[in-house]
């Protein structure tokens, strides 16, 4: 596990973006391609940026496949949508094939939409446990990561790879969420945050991990290279 803040905005965003790309060559050397999994928020905004200037070219975005770890039940032009802010950010202005972007389908009804996201993952991957090779996630005040919120059923699915979040966080939506059996099958993780308002919760998670488990769903997401990247 490694932890670094950042004052600097900038060298969060350039830091980011540069750990993605290390990644990225790594996983292009083992397997010829790169999957990654997208986090909403506004967090990793700035990295999307980021990534569609200065690794536009760099990156061979033929060989990225791009997935959502979780979406909000919005139409996928809403202000809300996890998917149009990496479309509008990354996506339109990378020379990415329309065939690796897989986005969660949230015009079909959202248990549908659920499903038909699973069927996309094990057909991509050839296998019903796949392994992403680096998952984006955020953490919130309450704690939660992806759409896993606090107390929820969805904290104890074993079973599907996603799941569907009754109307939770803000702003209270209905969403779709992958679940812990698909996170902490990750090659890596990294937790992109803001730690104003969150300081609680990211030092409990980073210095008493066994306490923060019990409170904070992003503490159960446990991969061997994890990396936290706290803006702040
Ligand atoms: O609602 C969500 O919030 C979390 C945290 O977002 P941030 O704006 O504090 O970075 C995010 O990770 C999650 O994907 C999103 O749906």
């Amino acid at each position: 596990m490694q932890a670094k803040f950042f004052e600097d905005p900038q060298k969060f965003q350039k830091e980011t973006a540069n750990l993605i790309y290390k990644l990225y060559k790594k996983s292009i050397e083992e397997n010829k391609l790169f999957t990654l999994m997208l986090s909403g928020g506004r967090t990793p905004l700035p990295v999307y940026e980021e990534l569609a200037s200065e690794y536009k070219d760099k990156i061979n975005w033929e060989k990225v496949h791009i997935f959502w770890g979780d979406e909000r039940y919005v139409d996928q032009k809403s202000e809300e949508s996890n998917f149009k802010w990496a479309h509008d950010l990354l996506i339109s202005k990378i020379n990415i094939s329309s065939n690796n972007v897989h986005r969660i389908k949230t015009e079909l009804p959202i248990e549908k939409a659920t499903q038909e996201y699973v069927k996309k993952i094990i057909n991509f991957f050839g296998q019903q446990n796949p392994i992403f090779d680096l998952i984006l996630l955020g953490i919130g005040e309450d704690g939660h990561t992806a759409s896993l919120f606090p107390s929820s059923d969805t904290l104890k699915e074993s079973k599907k790879l996603f799941t569907v979040t009754p109307p939770s966080g803000t702003p209270k939506l209905p969403r779709i969420t992958a679940t812990y059996k698909l996170l902490n099958k990750a090659r890596n993780i990294l937790f992109l945050s803001s730690y104003k308002g969150k300081e609680k919760v990211i030092d409990e998670i980073l210095n008493h991990p066994k306490i923060a488990e019990e409170k904070f769903p992003a503490a159960k997401v446990k991969v061997k290279n994890t990396y936290f990247f706290i803006k702040i």
